[in-house]
């Protein structure tokens, strides 16, 4: 058996005491590219804020490779930022890159051209002295992905990333996650567009309050399962 980058073992996590989802148990291999899917409510951002450790599990655990306990990057839901704080794309895009620089060091001219880059990447070469606040909800989750592109992490979690972007910008924000996943990474993203995941996501984690499925996409997401979380959770589910 592959050895896990993340391993979840009988995990419940939830708010106030209260559970949001049960009993988890699975594991992301190294190199993974995984959707995880699931109705309003199932706890799939508390699943992402659990395996970051910004919530601690009310049972079992969560295990990440040791040699990789540092290396998790997060792109937030976009109602989780605050986006009147005062700062620039230019500078959002750069705090991808505090691993390497710290902080408040100075940026040397290599990390200077890697921000150019990302802001190339993601189409916000000229954007980037406005404030964020500024930005459209598609051009904000641009600027998102190009801070996630700054970061040297092995783990990357994304959390509705293409929740406020038209088809064809997905389509391109997808190819460069499929890069990032090609130079090996293990990259985890919360969905609510199934035919996406069929499309692109080989291992697919379906929660509903409890992991419903997780495997390979074709075998998780069978109306049979997808009935099941629609039964266990009382949301609406494309
Ligand atoms: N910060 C919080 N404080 C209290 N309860 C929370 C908090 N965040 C989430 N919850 C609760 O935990 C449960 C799971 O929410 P979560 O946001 O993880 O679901 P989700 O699957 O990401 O949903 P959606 O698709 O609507 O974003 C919900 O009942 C929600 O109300």
């Amino acid at each position: 058996m592959t050895h896990a980058v993340i391993e979840l073992d009988q995990v419940s996590l939830g708010w106030r005491g209260r559970v949001a989802v049960r009993d988890v148990s699975g594991r992301f291999a190294p190199g993974s590219l995984t959707a995880i899917v699931g109705p309003n409510g199932a706890g799939k951002s508390t699943l992402i804020k659990g395996v970051m450790g910004l919530i601690a599990p009310l049972r079992g655990y969560i295990r990440l490779a040791p040699h990789l306990r540092n290396s998790v990057a997060c792109l937030p839901q976009v109602g989780d930022l605050d986006r009147s704080f005062p700062i620039s794309v230019y500078d959002l895009v750069g705090m991808g890159g505090w691993s390497r620089t710290g902080a408040w060091r100075g940026l040397d001219d290599s990390e200077h051209a890697r921000i150019e880059q990302a802001l190339e990447a993601v189409g916000l070469a000229d954007f980037s002295r406005r404030g964020i606040g500024t930005l459209s909800g598609g051009q904000l989750q641009r600027a998102l992905f190009a801070r996630l592109l700054m970061s040297d992490a092995d783990i990357l979690l994304l959390d509705e990333p293409f929740a406020a972007v038209d088809q064809a910008t997905t389509e391109e924000l997808m190819q460069l996650l499929c890069r990032l996943n090609e130079q090996g990474r293990t990259i985890a993203v919360v969905l609510h567009d199934l035919e996406l995941a069929r499309q692109y996501f080989p291992q697919t984690l379906l929660l509903a309050g409890q992991a419903v499925a997780w495997g390979e996409t074709a075998n998780v997401l069978t109306p049979e399962n997808l009935h099941l979380a629609r039964h266990l959770c009382a949301g609406d589910f494309l």
